[in-house]
């Protein structure tokens, strides 16, 4: 069994919508690596404070509710990801701008942060991980060997995200999108703990108008040049 510190791990960073779980979802299938949707852990912590009832606003409440839900990922018969909160199929509901709006307020809580940190550092398992979110390459892996930002236009992010929903026949415009991606990427960079930013060893990749192919190519190149 490998040490923990010499299993390999690529961060993948970035604002809503710059491609990291699609892009790291396909990187660690190729690898045959783990993956972490770190955003998925914030997502249900807000989403079990909104089943209970939780005021946003009381933070030791929010922090035994990190501590508490017990938060599961299995993949359906086709494939797809699913997160499992409390025994219950969230999936859907974790995936609305509601849960990622309410992922950002609870996630800029320092002591939230502290409760998810080492959930997700156990993920780092054999024969390796590819860890999504904000903080991976700064916070959570600072040793990690692969480090990519992802980044993209606000415009093209909010396009992808509607797309996205259209998709899956969720209601919403591409103003009020743009609007919310603009606002939860203010929060996520402006708060004082973790914030969203590269970490000094990352490599941007600016995604705007690259394919989905492309940008996967360019990130198996760093891990396997
Ligand atoms: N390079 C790309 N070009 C076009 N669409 C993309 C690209 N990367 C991701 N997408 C699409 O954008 C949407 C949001 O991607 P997602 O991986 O959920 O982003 P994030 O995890 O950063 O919020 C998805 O529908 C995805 O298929
Ligand atoms: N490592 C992380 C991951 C997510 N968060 C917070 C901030 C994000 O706005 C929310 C939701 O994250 P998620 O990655 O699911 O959102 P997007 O898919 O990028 O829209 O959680 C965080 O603070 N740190």
């Amino acid at each position: 069994m490998p040490e923990t510190s010499e299993i390999p791990v690529l961060t993948i960073d970035g604002p809503s919508g710059s491609g990291k779980g699609t892009i790291s979802r396909a990187v660690a299938a190729r690898l045959g690596w783990h993956y972490l949707d770190s955003g998925a852990l914030y997502r249900a912590v807000g989403v079990a404070a909104g089943w209970a009832d939780l005021d946003l606003a009381d933070p030791a409440a929010l922090v035994r509710c990190a501590f508490d839900t017990d938060i599961g990922f299995r993949a359906d018969p086709a494939g797809e990801p699913r997160v499992i909160i409390n025994g219950v199929d969230a999936t859907d509901e974790l995936r609305t701008e509601t849960a990622g709006a309410a992922a950002s307020a609870i996630a800029a809580i320092p002591e939230v942060r502290s409760a998810l940190r080492d959930r997700q550092r156990a993920f780092r398992r054999a024969p390796g991980l590819v860890a999504d979110g904000r903080d991976m390459g700064t916070v959570i892996f600072p040793d990690a060997g692969h480090k990519v930002f992802l980044t993209a236009s606000a415009d093209e992010r909010a396009e992808r995200r509607y797309k996205q929903l259209k998709d899956k026949g969720v209601s919403v415009t591409l103003d009020g999108l743009l609007r919310e991606i603009l606002a939860r990427d203010a929060r996520d960079a402006h708060r004082a703990v973790a914030p969203l930013r590269p970490a000094d060893d990352a490599v941007r990749i600016d995604t705007t108008g690259l394919g989905i192919e492309a940008v996967v190519e360019r990130v198996l190149a760093l891990v396997q040049p």
